[in-house]
């Protein structure tokens, strides 16, 4: 034993876990087995699975706003899934556009084929189609695409200072088409297009679309309504990536490609359901994440990828935990009282260990970990793959072994090897940690699809800018 709490591969025998491509090993997380088999029990008396089927089958679960989470909806081949034929009649509209980009028969107002894309949006309606472009975009891609997020006029400026405006198209991102940084933003951009010349509603029709649920966005924007793509209430914005929030995603990386990444995370929403508890890879790491946040009192957790292509999808997968479970009140209004989810955060971990892996190995705190390496490299340089997996493996066993078995315990770490990250596998991972946060609202009593702090943020900020202005 090292430290004062065990790994649990001292008592389990197999530690590793496997589906859709990726493989979690346990084995240095802190608990015994049977301390892990009561957490399986604890699961099963809360009806975790059970609650998670509901959610797939459309009942509402976001009981606050009283609404449906259907984010497994726009990932489904299963025409019997609720709302198949609006998710299935977007979609093919997606990818009719795309094509039509990517071939060229889509030309700018004046003519010009389309050779970069910007997405204007912030939140969930940018980190994961970020996420998702950084890990599966071409060297040199022939679109590209652009992230104009906050409302900061050196982001904007960085971007349309480079672009030209005959050859980009803007995609508007904003499920309730009221967020002030995407609505000032798209303002910015529409005066951009008019400075071109590009003034008239036919003109800017061949470069502005609108992602959005409300059914007036087009209205709003003077533009025809064949240019909105919707998404619906029934998807929470964090969950989003899946649907019409990727459609820049769509135009940059192509129809087949994003029909593999939906196709991933369905083989994971399959394994979620049909897989028995123990072999069950989201709810392991629901069960772990609570264990260490309510027990052991790890009140952050780390990701940290070895693969420049998942740098970003730290940031997204902050968003998609803390905003869904960084709360302490149930749906009933009563006040939780045990620690609830964990603060997350993290890194590209190589670049990591020459910045804060001192403190998370030597440090007075104790963090859980999830540290991802591909087995495969996503380049040619056999020597830099060997020795980015050789610091990944090192790594994962010096975060959890101390000079003196002595001292007290710290770290657990759970490593996730990617057989290779393809569309597919990328798709299971991000649904994956999908599937963790929504289980984990179960174990904790809470509602993961609201996010009442923000809200109330959005009001003060509203109230505060009329001051100012006047
Ligand atoms: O898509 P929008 O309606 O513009 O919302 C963008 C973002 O706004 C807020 O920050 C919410 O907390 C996020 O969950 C959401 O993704």
């Amino acid at each position: 034993m090292t430290g004062s709490i065990a790994f649990l591969s001292e008592t389990r025998s197999d530690c590793d876990l496997n589906a859709c491509g990726l493989t979690l090993n346990i084995g240095r997380q802190r608990l015994t087995e049977e301390e892990f088999n009561a957490l399986l029990l604890k699961a099963q008396k809360e009806g975790v699975l059970e609650r998670q089927v509901k959610m797939l089958k459309g009942e509402v679960v976001n009981t606050s706003e009283n609404r449906q989470a259907l984010h497994t909806s726009l990932r489904s081949e299963d025409p019997a899934s609720p709302h198949y034929e609006e998710v299935n009649e977007t979609r093919e509209r997606m990818y009719a556009l795309a094509e039509a980009v990517r071939n060229g028969q889509w030309l700018g107002a004046t003519g010009k084929k389309i050779t970069d894309v910007i997405n204007v949006g912030i939140g969930g309606s940018e980190m994961g189609p970020h996420a998702v472009y950084h890990a599966l975009r071409d060297i040199n891609p022939s679109i590209r695409l652009h992230f104009l997020s906050a409302v900061d006029g050196v982001l904007a400026d960085r971007i349309l200072g480079v672009l030209n405006p005959e050859t980009t198209l803007t995609v508007i991102s904003s499920k309730s088409f009221s967020t002030r940084e995407t609505m000032l933003n798209a303002e910015l951009v529409n005066e951009w297009y008019e400075k071109a010349g590009i003034r008239t509603q036919k003109e800017r029709a061949c470069h502005v679309f609108l992602v959005s649920a409300k059914e007036s966005a087009c209205q709003e924007m003077n533009l025809p309504e064949e240019n909105r793509f919707p998404i619906w209430s029934w998807v929470g914005g964090r969950f989003s990536v899946w649907g019409a929030i990727g459609l820049p995603l769509v135009i940059a990386l192509g129809p087949d490609v994003f029909k593999a990444f939906l196709r991933g995370a369905h083989e994971m929403d399959r394994h979620m359901i049909g897989a028995k508890p123990e072999e069950n890879l989201p709810l392991t790491l629901a069960l772990l994440s609570y264990w260490n946040s309510t027990k052991l009192s790890m009140v952050s957790h780390c990701l940290l990828p070895y693969d420049e292509r998942l740098r970003l999808v730290v940031a997204w997968l902050q968003q998609l935990e803390m905003e869904s479970l960084g709360k302490s009140v149930r749906p009933d209004g009563s006040i939780i009282t045990t620690r609830t989810g964990q603060a997350v955060w993290g890194g590209f971990g190589n670049e990591a260990q020459h910045s804060f892996y001192q403190w998370l190995r030597d440090g007075s705190s104790r963090t859980s970990i999830d540290l991802v390496w591909c087995d495969e490299p996503g380049h040619t340089h056999a020597h830099h793959h060997l020795v980015l997996n050789a610091n990944a493996q090192a790594q994962a066993e010096a975060l959890v072994t101390r000079q003196s078995p002595s001292e007290e315990f710290f770290n657990a770490v759970t490593t996730i090897r990617i057989k290779k990250l393809t569309p597919e596998t990328l798709g299971a991972f991000m649904a994956l940690y999908e599937h963790k946060t929504t289980m984990l609202a179960t174990l904790y009593g809470l509602n993961a699809f609201d996010q009442p702090a923000v809200e109330y943020g959005k009001r003060l900020c509203r109230e505060l800018e009329t001051k100012l202005s006047r």
